[in-house]
Formats: structure tokens, sequence, C-alpha cells
């Protein structure tokens, strides 16, 4: 497998090193909330199997309080799952009795930081905030049960009632602290920062949930893991609250080839993995998508295809192969197409073209591409046929 990219060697300073990297997918907690997405108890168990088996390190069932039937989802996902299985909760008795009552290996209980969120989401006060979040950690512990907890709104909560937020929550027993950046407004500078101090007052370990709502869901993640959160909450083709969480095969992809970081997931079902989520949550996933999206590791340029022919890593990432991901290179025929791509094209195909026709069927490939036509399989072998390019019969075995 290729080493990390050699780009940065010597070139920048190279000082960011990310040491361990757990993945805490929540794809079925915060990917289901994306609107108009609901998975049916079957879609979250084929997903969370699949999670599993990849070597997924927590799952995210759920938000067990919801309704009848996520209780029975996460329920039986805990059951039937080797991953580390956690369910959602506010800091809402019935919630957390929910949750433990699903059996889960994991309670996650939340409450509002910021003062917007305290005056006009949950109408309680920073005191009761921090009581209620207390006995919402005592009562899972008691439990004996792991417990995470998130300073909802953190990055736009006041510093100094954030730090005495860690400390209370530390001092009851937290085993993890999620540091969520809910309305997706840190940036990853801000945010390093952020996971820093935030370290410097507590023992617990510490989780990051980034949103993408400036695009910068991935960066901020891979930022608060190299400021020294242990995990990171990520999503399936991003999928959740308004404009997605960061990427599982992003973050993923970016620890294992950037910070050369063994994530022990089996990156090879990256792409099935994406096309169940694409299917089951009906958010199909855009052609330019990172890692997944069908444009991932396509070519039409004349320039990118020719080197990409010869070595894919002159203009793909060299660290990061469609093999990696499961996915597979495409050269696509269109207005932008060159004669190596063709020539390659029509070799695969079983034609043996002479190089003027190679020019010839590239001519007609660039017009149908111009005139915003797709250049199908059946209209490229239609081109070749027209040029007239020779097609020996294949020579099948033990027949004369
Ligand atoms: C940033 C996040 O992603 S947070 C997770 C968001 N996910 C979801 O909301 C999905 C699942 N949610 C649900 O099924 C429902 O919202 C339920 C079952 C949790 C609650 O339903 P309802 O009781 O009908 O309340 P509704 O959803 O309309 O309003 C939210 C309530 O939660 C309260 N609340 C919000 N955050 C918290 C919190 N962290 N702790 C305690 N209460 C909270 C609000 O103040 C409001 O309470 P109110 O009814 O006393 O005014
Ligand atoms: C529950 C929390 C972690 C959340 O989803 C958010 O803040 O976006």
């Amino acid at each position: 497998m290729p080493r990390r990219v050699e780009f940065f060697e010597g070139t920048l300073s190279n000082t960011s090193e990310i040491s361990t990297a757990q993945i805490f997918d929540t794809t079925l907690r915060d990917g289901e909330q994306s609107p108009r997405t609901s998975f049916s108890y079957d879609d979250k168990r084929e997903i969370a199997a699949r999670l599993d088996a990849m070597g997924t390190h927590v799952i995210e069932a759920g938000f067990p309080v919801n309704s009848d039937a996520e209780f029975a989802a996460v329920r039986d996902i805990a059951a039937d799952t080797t991953a580390t299985v956690c369910g959602l909760a506010r800091v809402v008795d019935a919630d957390v009795e929910a949750a433990i009552d699903a059996d889960v290996d994991m309670v996650h209980v939340f409450v509002s930081t910021s003062d917007v969120q305290l005056e006009d989401s949950m109408h309680a006060s920073r005191e009761e905030a921090v009581e209620r979040s207390i006995r919402s950690i005592e009562r899972v512990r008691e439990a004996g049960i792991d417990v995470m907890f998130s300073p909802m709104d953190a990055t736009r909560t006041d510093g100094e009632f954030l730090v005495e937020v860690v400390e209370a929550v530390s001092e009851a027993g937290v085993d993890w602290i999620n540091v969520p950046d809910t309305c997706g407004v840190a940036t990853p500078t801000r945010f390093a920062d952020l996971i820093a101090t935030i370290d410097a007052h507590t023992d617990a370990k510490i989780d990051v949930h980034t949103h993408d709502d400036f695009g910068l869901a991935t960066a901020n993640a891979i930022a608060g893991m190299e400021a020294g959160a242990a995990s990171a909450q990520v999503s399936v083709n991003g999928i959740g609250e308004r404009a997605g969480n960061a990427a599982y095969e992003e973050v993923v992809m970016a620890l294992e080839s950037l910070y050369d970081v063994d994530t022990g997931i089996d990156t090879t079902q990256i792409r099935a993995l994406a096309d169940l989520v694409e299917r089951t949550s009906a958010m199909e996933i855009p052609a330019n998508k990172p890692v997944v999206g069908r444009n991932a590791f396509a070519h039409e340029s004349g320039i990118h295809a020719a080197g990409v022919i010869e070595n894919s890593a002159t203009f793909e990432p060299g660290v990061m192969t469609p093999e990696m991901v499961g996915a597979e290179r495409e050269l696509v025929m269109g207005k932008h197409t060159g004669t190596h791509s063709v020539r390659e094209r029509l070799a695969d195909a079983g034609f043996e073209p002479t190089d003027e026709e190679v020019r010839a069927v590239t001519r007609r490939v660039k017009d149908h591409g111009a005139a915003k036509e797709r250049v199908t399989d059946d209209t490229f072998e239609r081109f070749a046929r027209e040029v007239g390019v020779r097609r020996p019969e294949p020579v099948t075995e033990g027949v004369q």
C-alpha cells in the first residue's frame, strides 16, 4: 500500500501527526436526521452489519427515545454487533432510561451549552444544564455503561462556561467528551485550539463531531485529531443535518493515506458501503464527492487520461487508488478526450486501430461531447464501426 504522500516531505513543515484514531460512525443517528431520510429496521441492520464487518470502532445506532421502531433497531443492533454500539439521549430521564434499556455499550448524552440554544431551544439556565448533565452521567455510570458527553454547540459557547462544563462532567466521571461543531462554524485552526483547550481541562478522551455548513467538516475533524482528539464522528457519504457531517470515507482515507494511520478499517468495502447508504437514505451521491463520487477516479481530459494510462499517480493522489476503496478507474469519452484515451478504449474493446482511425474516432467523440451528447459504450462502438476500425474475431479455445 502506498505510504504517506511524498509531496509533504521537505516541501512543507510536516509536524502534524495523528497517533490514534477511532472512527465513530453516526450514519444511523445524525445521518438519518437528514431531512426526508428514514432508514427502515432492515436498512439499519444492514448498514450496521456492514460497518461492523469493516471494523468501524463505534456505531451510533440511533436515538432510542425517538420511537418504538428506533428503540427496537438500536436494541437489536446492540445485541448483535462486535463494534461498540452507542445510543443518544438528551439530559432527560426518559431518554437516558430508553438508551439504558436498549442495552447499548455507550450512552451519548448531550446538552445545549451556547446561550442561544440554552435560551431558545432548551429553555434552561447554565446552572440547570450542568446539573442535569451530571445527573444523566451519574445515572449511566450507575448502570455500568460507558458515557459520552456532548456540550452541544460548543463552538458558539462562551469559553469560560465551556471549561466549567468540561470540568464538571469530568468530575462526574464521563469517559468521553465529544466536542460538537453543531452549526458548522468552526475553522481548522480555531477548532484545533478549542480541542487543545478542552484537553487541558479533562482526563476524559476527546471525540469531535463536525458539520459541513461551510464545507469544512472533514478538515475540522482532522484538525481536531491533530490537536489531540482520539476519535471523530463521521457519517457515510457525509449525510446528516443540513449540509451533513464529516464523511466516513473522507476521514478514513485522509487518516490512512495522508497521515499513515492504520485505522484497522477494511477500506476496500467503502464503495459498497456508500452504495448501500445512497440507496437506503435516498440521498444521491454527488458525482464529484471525494472518494465515492462517480467522478472520483474518472478522467475525461486528454492530458489527464494520457498521464493516468501511463501512471495513475500523474493525476490522482497516488496514495489513494480506486482499488483501496473498492472502486474502479474510468476513462470517460467526451469533448475533452484525447487520442491516448481513445486508443486505450479501442484496444480494451478488442479493436486494432491505425493512428488515422484513432484520430477519426477521437474527432467524432469530441464533436458528440461538444454537442452535449453522452458518449456511451454503444455510441463509442458505433463510431469505431463507422470509421471502419478492424476488430479481429476473438479466438475461442478448443475451436478451430
Ligand atoms: C444537534 C442534534 O443533532 S441533537 C439530536 C436531534 N435529533 C432529533 O431531534 C431526532 C429525534 N427527536 C425526536 O424524536 C423528538 O425530537 C424527541 C422524541 C427527542 C422529543 O420530541 P418532543 O417531546 O415532541 O419535543 P420536540 O422535538 O418538539 O422539542 C424538543 C424538546 O427537547 C428539548 N431539548 C432540546 N435539547 C435538549 C437537551 N439536550 N436536553 C434536554 N432537553 C432538550 C427542547 O427544549 C424541547 O423541549 P420542550 O418540549 O419541553 O419544549
Ligand atoms: C448530539 C450532537 C453531538 C450533535 O449531533 C451536534 O451537536 O450536531
